[in-house]
Formats: structure tokens, sequence, C-alpha cells
């Protein structure tokens, strides 16, 4: 064949998959772009999605469709469209994606987060009914959180005068045991090796998942990039291989101690429920040995980063608005003095919550959830939205709308001052999404954000690090994290 007729045969090739891409697109979709063949508009999103989302909203409006490959996506970019896809529709915008970053080591995804259908459907009814059981939401929880606190302040105080340090790493080693107390019924001393093996395997977690990464949208590049020494790929595997290995020691430890019937924690609770579902089912596929890692794990990893940074970002806007700092340590010495916080404190506390849902507002921690699958062909707004599409909720773009909040880029924890002094809660406020996927450990996160605040602002001032500047920058990944986490503290 002469160099023409290659050159021609390319160009036929390229044209008829240009062409089959196209065609192939459903139809009555909302406005949006297919992008190029192929990889779709992949190669225009910023590691930071929510970055290019926002600007595709300025074109297509706040509901439009893009290609991530060839997984077609919804992006929803406004309250409204959020609303009514995960509470109007709730069940059917209730899947999840498969991602090949949640994998385990045998590639599958197992767990609550990343699952759906029936095993997403009892172990998520299950989790939220242990956490109950053992007191979240309630005050039982209380006291053994506020025992935790003891221990973590203890520990702060170490360093008053020692210049800046990195408070996440504290607040993560604390937050982990408040996980560790509900999942296996203990703490763990902060030089425990469990405790040391959990934080080193979320940072590297932490420091190498993306949000759209190439594998989730070509699972044939996994294997590829392994075999090419992927470095990254190589870290995520040995995270999950590190965390199976640590869960199954910590569970096998509170099973041997584990007398029938208990429900004490979530791993007696569970291995009661498993045992008594597989006296009536020998076949039982829900409640199995390696569902309890997979959750207990999810536990910990959705429990421990996310409290532990959006304290220490509040602790960061403490330090760059001292006059907000003093307000409310002011409100705290007036209303609590130096007792034990209460979560019951909170209606006498205003400005410490209107201080917290700015917090929510302005970091917008997860700026797009968790992505979510449509899981039958559905109509949404007049469109036609297929079985199987991707949904990505934009949670930081209704925290930014403009016509919410007037002016989003201030902090500004007034606003969430009513004109009685409370705190308002509006319902566009969504740090934990909404509806049939909102987050699990909401209760939880709530009562530990409330007794952590209160306790540091009892105790300690913050000032920024010594001989430098705040930095609010941060890191792509899931989490909205601060880069850099140094920050001074005084003792009062
Ligand atoms: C400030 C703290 C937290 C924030 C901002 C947060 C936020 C979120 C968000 C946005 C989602 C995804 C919702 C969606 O897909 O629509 C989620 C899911 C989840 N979170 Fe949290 N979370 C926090 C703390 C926690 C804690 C302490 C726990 C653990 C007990 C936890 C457990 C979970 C679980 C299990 C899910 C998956 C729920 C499901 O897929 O059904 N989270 N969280």
């Amino acid at each position: 064949m002469d160099l023409w007729s290659i050159l021609t045969w390319v160009v036929v090739i390229i044209l008829l998959s240009v062409t089959y891409w196209y065609m192939t697109i459903p139809n009555n979709l909302p406005p949006g772009t297919a992008g190029l063949p192929i990889v779709g508009y992949l190669p225009f999103f910023n590691l930071q999605p929510n970055i290019t989302m926002d600007k595709l909203a300025k074109k297509f409006g706040n509901i439009y469709y893009v290609y991530m490959g060839s997984q077609l996506s919804l992006v929803l970019n406004d309250f409204e469209s959020i609303k009514q896809a995960f509470l109007t529709q709730g069940d059917t915008f209730a899947g999840r994606c498969h991602l090949t970053e949640f994998e385990n080591t045998n590639g599958e995804i197992s767990g609550v987060v990343m699952t759906d259908g029936e095993f997403w459907k009892q172990h998520r009814r299950f989790i939220i009914r242990n956490l109950r059981d053992n007191g979240v939401g309630k005050l039982t929880i209380e006291p053994l959180i506020l025992n935790e606190i003891q221990y973590f302040l203890n520990e702060l105080k170490k360093l008053d005068g020692k210049g800046s340090f990195d408070l996440k790493t504290y607040l993560a080693t604390s937050m982990t045991n408040n996980i560790n107390i509900l999942v296996n019924g203990r703490r763990y001393n902060y030089d425990h090796p469990i405790v040391a093996d959990t934080l080193k395997s979320l940072k590297d977690f932490e420091e190498v998942v993306q949000v759209l990464p190439y594998e989730t949208f070509f699972p044939w590049l996994k294997p590829l990039l392994l075999k090419l020494n992927s470095k990254r790929l190589a870290r995520l595997a040995n995270f999950r291989a590190m965390a199976d290995k640590r869960m199954a020691s910590v569970i096998e430890e509170t099973a041997s101690n584990f007398v029938a019937g208990q429900t004490d924690n979530y791993v007696q609770a569970f291995l009661t429920e498993k045992n008594n579902r597989s006296k009536n089912n020998p076949n039982e596929t829900i409640f199995t040995d390696n569902g309890l890692i997979a959750i207990a794990l999810d536990l910990v990893n959705a429990g421990t980063d996310t409290s532990a940074s959006t304290l220490v970002w509040t602790a960061m806007y403490m330090a760059k608005y001292p006059e907000i700092q003093r307000k409310v340590q002011d409100e705290i010495d007036s209303v609590i003095g130096q007792r034990e916080p209460s979560y019951n404190d909170r209606s006498n506390t205003p400005y410490v919550e209107a201080i917290i849902n700015e917090i929510h507002r302005i970091v917008s921690l997860v700026p797009v959830a968790v992505p979510h699958r449509v899981i039958k062909d559905t109509t949404f707004y007049g469109y036609n939205i297929p079985k199987n599409t991707m949904v990505i909720p934009n949670l930081k773009a209704v925290h930014y709308d403009p016509k919410l909040w007037g002016d989003p880029e201030n902090f500004r924890p007034e606003r969430f001052i009513g004109s009685n002094g409370e705190c308002l809660k509006p319902e566009y406020l969504l740090p934990f999404s909404i509806g049939k996927r909102a987050c699990a450990g909401e209760p939880l996160a709530r009562v530990e954000l409330y007794l952590y605040f209160v306790s540091l602002m009892q105790n300690f001032t913050f000032l920024p690090p010594e001989g430098k500047e705040l930095s609010f920058e941060s890191p792509p990944g899931f989490l909205i994290q601060p880069k850099t986490k140094l920050i001074s503290i005084k003792t009062r």
C-alpha cells in the first residue's frame, strides 16, 4: 500500500469514528458537550473538576451533559436541580459508578460508599441504625467523645510556645479514635501502631487519589499502567492492601472476645446480625466477613479526614480573623465557661453554629460529593437521561451561588444569624449532600465539630504560623484540604 492509500484509510477511519461518536449521543439530552471522540471532555478537566464544571455551566446552564471518555455524565450546578434529582427523584439517582480508585486488591468494589443496590441499601440502613443505637445523635456518645477530646487537648497543650505545628495530624488521630470507639469499641493511645498505620495510609490516599482519573473511564489502562510501574497506582494498591490487613486484624481481635448477641459496637452488631441471618439462610450474601472489613474501612476512611480537615480549616479561619475568634470565645465564655461542653449547648451558642456553617459553605470540603449513577432510564426537567449516566452534583457551586448568598467570597458567619439572634439553617447549605446517599456519618460529624470547636476555643487562641502567611491553597483531591496545615496556638 502506498503512502496516499494509508493516509486515505487513516482519514476515513477518523471520519467514521467521529461520525459514530456523535451518532451515539442519545437524543433529547440537556445542553452540553461530547468533547473529542473516545476521550470526551476528559482532557479539558482541571484536576479540581468543579472549576471546569463552573466554566461549562456558564456556557450550557446549570444542568448539562458532558462525556468523560465514553461515560455520559450529567452535571448539576445549582440547588434546585440537585434537590430535584436527589430528593424528588431520589431512588432513580441513588446509584454509584465503578470508580477504579476505590477497588480493593481483587479489583472489586465493596463497602457502603461505592456500592449500590440491595447490598448498599441494607448496609446503609444497618449503619445508621447501629450509630443511633450506640448513641450517635443522642447524648450517650458524648462522654466518649469528650473523653477522647481530653487526650487530644493534653497533646496540644504540650505545643504551646513551641512554634507552628501540623494540627491535622493531631485532629486526624483523635477522629480516627472516635470511629474506632464506634466500630470496635476501643480507643488507642496516640503512639499505637494501628493509629500510625491508619494515618499513613490515609495520607497516601490523599496524595494520590483523583476525582476523574483516566483509568476509571478506560479500565484497560489500569493493568497497563501497573505494568509500566505507575507510582500513583502502586501507592493506591499499597494503601488498600495495608488498610485491608489492618482492619482484618482489628476485627479479629474484636471477634475473639465476642459473645453471641452483643451489639455494643459496629463489629459486634455485624457479627450478631450475620449469625442470625446464617441460621435462617446458610447462603447469606449480604453480611459477610469481607463485607465487614470493607464497610468498617469505609467508616474509618470517610470519617477521619473529613471531620479533621473541617476543623483545621476552622482553626485557620480563626487565625485569619482574630475579631471573629474573639467574638466566639466571648460567646463560649459567657454561655459555657470552663465546664465541659455539651451538644445540647448549641441552641445557646448560635455564633459557634454560624461559624461551623460558614466553614462548611466557604470550604465546601467535598466539592462534587461522590458521583452518583442513574439506575434506570428517566426524564429530568423534560430531558431524557439514560440508565447508567454518571451524575455529578457541584455542591461547591451551590455554596458560591451569589443568588443564594449575595457575597459568597467573603467569610461572614453573620449571614447565618437570624433577626432574633438564632442560627439559621438554610436548606441550600449542603456539606453532607442530600437524599438517599447523603453522608451516613452526618450526625456523628455534627457532634464532633461542635464539641471539638468549643473545646479548642475554651483552651486556645489560634495564630498564623510564626514568620509565615496563612495559605488557603488546597491540592487537588476528593476533599478540599489545606496544602499547608501549619498553625500556632497560644493557651488562654
Ligand atoms: C465534616 C465531615 C463530613 C463531611 C463534610 C461529609 C460529607 C460527605 C459527602 C458529601 C458524602 C457524599 C454524599 C453523596 O454522594 O451525595 C458523604 C458520604 C458518606 N459519608 Fe460523610 N462526611 C463527613 C463525615 C463523615 C463521618 C464522620 C462519617 C463516618 C461515620 C462519614 C461517613 C460517610 C459514608 C458512609 C458515606 C457514604 C454514604 C452512601 O454512599 O450511602 N462521613 N459524606
